[in-house]
């Protein structure tokens, strides 16, 4: 269910960590540009760059899940809930070659419990362009401690003494 807090229709999301390989400033990383939607639903876009290659000038196989991936994670901007893949099913429908905008779009299908369900497509060129790309995925609800408890102490150290990142946190946490 859409959160009453959730950003409006249009409203850009943000990176949701700096160091994040999909919505991020990591110069390898995709520079995924998200913005919240209608309902519970996300549209984003990524330029392909020669360093997402796998074949001679077309994107890898799993750079295009990742972006699939990054892009159904910012659905939890507009539920304000945690939630990480749990499981990522992915359709590979057109080669994608490098220099191609990739307009993609992920809604929520239904909610049980901590369990998520959700979809998204990516298309080439434009919203309405050919589809390359098609995910169905779980996502299951976690708190911000599965992040704590998991992730190298060095980063975490750093992201809980970060001022933007707290806030992030904050701004999940707060989910009546
Ligand atoms: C601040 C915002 C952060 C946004 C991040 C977005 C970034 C982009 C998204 C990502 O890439 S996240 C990174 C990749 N994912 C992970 O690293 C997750 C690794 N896996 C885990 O940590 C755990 O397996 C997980 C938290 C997903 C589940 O463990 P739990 O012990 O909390 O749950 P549990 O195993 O009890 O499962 C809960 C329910 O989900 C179901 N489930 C869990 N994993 C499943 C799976 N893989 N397939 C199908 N069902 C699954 C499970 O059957 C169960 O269903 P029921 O409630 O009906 O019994």
């Amino acid at each position: 269910m859409r959160h009453p807090d959730a950003p409006a229709p249009g409203e850009p999301l943000g990176a949701h960590y700096d160091q994040c390989f999909g919505c991020g400033h990591q110069p390898g990383g995709l520079g995924l540009i998200a913005r919240a939607g209608e309902d519970v639903s996300v549209t984003a876009e990524f330029t392909v760059r020669s360093g997402h290659q796998g074949a001679p000038g077309l994107a890898h196989g799993g750079v295009l899940a990742a972006a699939l991936d990054e892009t159904l994670g910012s659905l939890n901007w507009l539920q304000r809930t945690i939630t990480v893949t749990g499981r990522l099913e992915t359709d590979f429908v057109r080669p994608v070659p490098v220099g191609t905008e990739l307009h993609l779009e992920a809604q929520v299908t239904a909610v049980h419990g901590r369990k998520v369900y959700c979809s998204a497509t990516g298309r080439i060129g434009a919203p309405d362009g050919p589809v390359a790309v098609r995910a169905q995925a779980l996502f299951i609800e976690v708190r911000v401690d599965h992040f704590i408890e998991n992730g190298r102490a060095e980063e975490i150290d750093a992201a809980l003494t970060d001022p933007d990142q707290v806030k992030v946190a904050r701004a999940f946490e707060v989910n009546p």
